[in-house]
């Protein structure tokens, strides 16, 4: 997969793809329908397939100062992304610029003229352009008159029960803590990846190392413990552990951070990166005592992922 991270002076073979076009932050299920479609018009059209997505997320951009709520990392949508059969990733800079084009200059600048697209596929609530002046009857309206192709998807998802899939739903589930909810909707476990960072080296005086890393701007999940496994770079297994995420409020802890226990381990991880898939709730983050209450209760933790990975108890 090649990102572009311009939609200006593109090379004539960085043109021409059938693109997908939205933020995919979490690339769930209801992203992959889109992308599938893409990719199938793609295939009859023989032109590349493209994701067109926009960098900063444009509520970053709106929201400077709204809490963190990504739901993965650029390293991860990357690599799904390849996986998925996207070729071209077109990182477009949302920039003032950007935000003040109105519907029929996004079009014509950007889809039309910048990366010279055949074909659009979009969701069909999609919306842009200077206050969201662009709707899927104005892009078709725009793009039949330049030759481009467009289809809109309606939304995906169990609608009795559950609903649409959606980023804004897999938000709320890992902010209650079903990461269930939050792995169907993803159709796959939700994962942080990162650097192993150094913390006030407690852990191991009680015989339970964390490797630590940060959230940066990924949604918080709700705080507590859970089930997770682990792979470290370089490796293909995946390690059964115990994890907490949360401030941490028995030490006095003052960011949100995850830390991760691999299960009948004993290495040293600074610097690297590891992948942690999350995979159950095991029980809310509390305020302990003592250090040695807390000692106590991540024993338990630590027994109850044992049980729930089948390890020896
Ligand atoms: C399985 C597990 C559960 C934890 N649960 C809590 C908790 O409920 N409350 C809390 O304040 N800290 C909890 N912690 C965090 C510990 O306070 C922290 O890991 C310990 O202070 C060591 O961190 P350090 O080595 O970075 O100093 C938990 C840690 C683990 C591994
Ligand atoms: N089973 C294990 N799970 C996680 N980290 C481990 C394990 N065994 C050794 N380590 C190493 O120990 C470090 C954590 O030790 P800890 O005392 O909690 O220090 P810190 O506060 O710096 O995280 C990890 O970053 C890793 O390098």
């Amino acid at each position: 997969m090649k990102t572009l991270t311009s939609y200006s002076g593109l090379k004539a073979s960085d043109k021409g793809a059938v693109l997908a076009l939205g933020n995919f932050d979490g690339l769930h299920r209801g992203h992959q329908a889109v992308i599938a479609t893409a990719k199938s018009i793609a295939k009859d059209l023989k032109a590349p397939l493209g994701i067109g997505l926009f960098r900063p997320h444009p509520f970053r951009f709106f929201k400077p100062e709204a809490p963190p709520f990504r739901l993965m990392s650029p390293t991860i949508r990357a690599e799904i992304m390849a996986e998925l059969g996207v070729e071209h990733l077109y990182e477009i800079p949302f920039t003032a610029e950007l935000r003040d084009l109105e519907d029929t200059e996004f079009v014509e600048q950007v889809l039309h003229e910048g990366l010279g697209i055949r074909h659009v596929v979009v969701g069909e609530d999609y919306g842009f352009g200077k206050n969201r002046c662009g709707n899927v009857e104005s892009l078709k309206r725009l793009c039949a008159a330049r030759n481009i192709g467009v289809t809109a998807m309606p939304p995906v998802g169990l609608h009795q029960l559950y609903g649409k899939y959606g980023s804004t739903e897999i938000r709320k589930a890992l902010q209650s803590g079903d990461v269930f909810h939050a792995h169907h909707m993803l159709s796959r476990p939700w994962t942080v990846d990162g650097t192993v960072q150094k913390g006030q080296q407690r852990g191991r005086t009680i015989n339970f190392p964390t490797a630590n890393l940060e959230f940066g701007d990924l949604v918080r999940p709700k705080f507590g413990v859970y089930c997770v496994d682990v792979q470290i770079d370089g490796e293909t297994e995946r390690r059964p552990a115990v994890a907490n995420t949360g401030n941490r409020p028995t030490v006095g802890g003052e960011d949100a951070r995850l830390e991760v226990h691999i299960l009948d381990f004993d290495r040293d991880l600074y610097g690297q990166r590891i992948t942690v898939r999350f995979r159950s709730f095991i029980r809310a983050e509390k305020k302990f005592e003592s250090f040695e209450a807390l000692k106590t209760q991540i024993e338990k933790d630590a027994q109850g992922a044992r049980a729930v990975f089948g390890l020896k108890l």
